[in-house]
């Protein structure tokens, strides 16, 4: 029995988050392993129901658990507080940090039958890409010290400070070329060395534990070019390795041209291997509370915890080919929607979903 820490957060969080427990669900008694479930209030549901963001039993549920299976945090109703006393900031940031969780991979794959639902031209979409973002979670600019405002006026400041060590690159980066070992042996190092002099570091350090991985070709591109190169060409990329700002920029974008922000899952894993698993996107307050969030992200995202956390990898890869079928068959919601397809909301998905995993 493996113990499973389930924090749906806000916005669509609850709504995609019933659907992956209720495919896991299908996949426990087709698979034959037995998942608990403890489920806990995190973000603006923290807040609301707690007091805090990340509230302490919260933590303890995570820490006594085999994963995290965790939705999205945030929205309109909690930005009037303090900001680090937001979800983002109060919940999303210090789960990241308290866990130790610095690799985020976010596998941004072109399910074939929806190449037509990539908003880049045909002639680039039609063959589809399959790029795997690799980035830094629990450093740089969104963690840095000091960060702050003083002054007032004109004189007013604010100022973040974006500060990697050797130790963090190095780390990352073997992440990242391991990964490449087990795919087309490429990585693309995304930085921004000609300007600021934390990524002249991680040029360098990237490019000395390269030479660890002499079948790994390598190249190194600055972050403007990089989201330009995306759009125009994404099948020269294979594995993306960024820091923290630049992955969370880039890999939006990746998401997008899968089709939708509702198809992009991730895992954030320690040294240890422990893993959170998160859907890449927010908690979309614009469509919040209307059935109609794609919940795959957050489906794919329990795949990713199924396989890296609890080694039940053939569980995850049919529960992928149920995803797989059930979009081949048309069955869409409103996001990837096209012309001929059967738009159904986020429970007719995930219902869809289960009743193709139990016909395989
Ligand atoms: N990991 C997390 O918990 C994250 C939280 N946020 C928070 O979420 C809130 C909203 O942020 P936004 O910038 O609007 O980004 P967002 O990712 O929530 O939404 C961007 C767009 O993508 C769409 N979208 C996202 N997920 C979707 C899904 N599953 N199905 C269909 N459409 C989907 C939304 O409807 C929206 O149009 C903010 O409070 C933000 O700070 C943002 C990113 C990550
Ligand atoms: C809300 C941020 C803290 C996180 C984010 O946008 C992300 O991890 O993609
Ligand atoms: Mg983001």
């Amino acid at each position: 029995m493996k113990k499973i820490a389930v924090l749906p957060g806000d916005g669509i969080g609850p709504e995609v988050m019933a659907e992956a427990v209720k495919v896991l669900d299908a996949a426990q008694k087709k698979f034959g392993f037995e998942l608990a479930y403890t489920w806990a209030d995190v973000g603006g549901a923290g807040i609301d129901n707690q007091g805090k963001a990340l509230p302490e039993p919260t933590v303890t549920v995570c820490e006594e658990s085999d994963a995290i299976l965790f939705g999205s945090v945030g929205g309109p109703k909690w930005e009037h507080l303090p900001p680090a006393e937001q979800p983002e900031r109060g919940a999303l940031l210090p789960i990241r940090k308290h866990f130790k969780l610095h690799c985020n991979l976010r596998p941004a794959k072109v399910f074939k039958t929806l190449v037509d639902a990539c908003p880049l031209r045909a002639d680039i979409a039609k063959d589809g890409f399959d790029i795997l973002c690799v980035r830094e979670l629990t450093g740089g600019i969104y963690f840095g010290d000091p960060k702050g405002r003083h002054g007032e006026g004109p004189e007013e400041t604010a100022f973040d400070t974006l500060v990697y060590s050797r130790f963090e690159i190095e780390r990352i980066a073997r992440n990242a070329f391991d990964a490449a070992m087990k795919r087309s042996k490429k990585v693309t190092s995304v930085d921004k060395a000609n300007v600021l002099t934390s990524m002249v570091l991680w040029r360098e350090v990237v490019t000395e534990v390269a030479k660890e991985y002499p079948e790994v070709t390598l190249d190194h591109v600055y972050i403007d070019n990089a989201t330009m190169q995306l759009v125009k060409d994404p099948h020269q990329f294979d594995v993306l390795l960024c820091g923290n700002m630049f992955g969370d920029i880039i890999s939006d974008e990746c998401a997008m041209l899968t089709g939708s922000m509702g198809l992009l899952a991730s895992a954030s894993l320690n040294e240890t291997g422990f893993g959170l698993y998160e859907p890449a996107g927010g908690s979309a307050p614009d469509i919040a509370g209307q059935g109609v969030a794609n919940p795959i992200a957050q489906i794919l995202s329990a795949t990713m915890m199924l396989r890296y956390s609890l080694d039940l990898g053939e569980a995850a890869g049919t529960i992928e080919t149920a995803i797989s079928n059930v979009l081949e068959a048309g069955t869409h919601t409103a996001d990837i929607a096209r012309e001929k397809s059967t738009v159904v909301g986020t429970a007719a998905m995930g219902d869809a979903i289960v009743a193709e995993l139990e016909k395989l």
